[in-house]
């Protein structure tokens, strides 16, 4: 991973950055600074009249593994495109397993919530969040949080070795075999749009899927650094969005004839 602001990750806009191109956003640790309360995240004023900004010239997309309806009441304003669930929820066409999805969340969820009542093992404040197409539980609030994040690893092989578990910053994301995952979700996106070239930008282990495409006409960067990443590039700290949503929209009102 290379710093997106240094020769290389500035060549690598000139090549991706136009008329054709698609912006596709995480929302938590991306849009969104991490909050121990997910119910308290927020689009802060300075990144939403960025993408509001960004909007006027392409078109853009959040992808996120939070629920479509979540965002849309977090979000004062209407992407082209928000797709929840890391990428099962929300895509047009996608709807053809999304019973099937539901069902398997409601089972899993009925266990692990009688399985968590064991404090002893899962700490008093660990807690599942159901977003209907994939859960997570969150032990942020866990006392002894490396034993709880074990027992929790253990619990999932056990009681629901189906779901395809994903570890996040203090949560695990379980999802469906086979549902579409944010890589799957991200070529969609570029197929409907009709965008030649994307950005993907994000800042977790989920998003890891997206940067391992690997595409020549597919820009990843990182928010923050993690050495085993397979973005191409990073962005050191949170706030550093957006200085690069700055540089997004000076950058294409530049591509403007002038006078517009
Ligand atoms: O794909 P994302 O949009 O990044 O969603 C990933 C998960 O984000 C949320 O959890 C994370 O953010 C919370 C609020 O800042 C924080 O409290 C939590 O510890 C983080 O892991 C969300 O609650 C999950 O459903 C998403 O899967």
């Amino acid at each position: 991973m290379v710093p997106l602001f240094s020769d290389a990750g500035l060549r690598r806009l000139d090549e991706i950055v136009g008329p054709d191109l698609l912006c596709v956003f995480d929302f938590d640790g991306t849009l969104a600074p991490i909050v121990p309360q997910p119910d308290k995240a927020i689009l802060p004023q300075e990144v939403l009249q960025r993408l509001s900004a960004l909007a006027a010239h392409v078109p853009l997309a959040i992808l996120t593994g939070r629920s479509v309806a979540d965002i849309r009441s977090r979000v004062a304003f209407e992407p082209n495109y928000i797709i929840g669930n890391h990428g099962s929820e929300g895509m047009p066409g996608w709807h053809v397993n999304s019973d099937d999805y539901r069902k398997l969340c409601r089972t899993w969820k009925e266990v692990l919530s009688q399985a968590l009542g064991d404090k002893q093992r899962f700490g008093p404040a660990t807690w599942i969040e159901d977003k209907g197409f994939s859960l997570t539980v969150h032990y942020r609030a866990a006392p002894e949080s490396e034993l709880v994040k074990k027992n929790l690893s253990a619990l999932f092989a056990q009681a629901i070795p189906a779901a395809r578990v994903i570890e996040g910053k203090c949560i695990f994301n379980l999802l469906p075999p086979n549902a579409p995952h944010k890589g799957d979700a991200l070529e969609k996106l570029m197929e409907i749009s009709g965008a030649r070239h994307a950005i993907y930008v994000g800042d977790d282990v989920t998003d890891e899927d997206a940067f391992q495409l690997r595409r020549q006409d597919i820009m990843t960067v990182r928010v923050e650094y993690f050495a085993g990443s397979a973005a191409e590039f990073y962005l050191p700290h949170w706030p550093d969005i957006v200085g690069f949503l700055d540089e997004l929209i000076r950058r294409l009102q530049e591509l403007q004839p002038s006078g517009v």
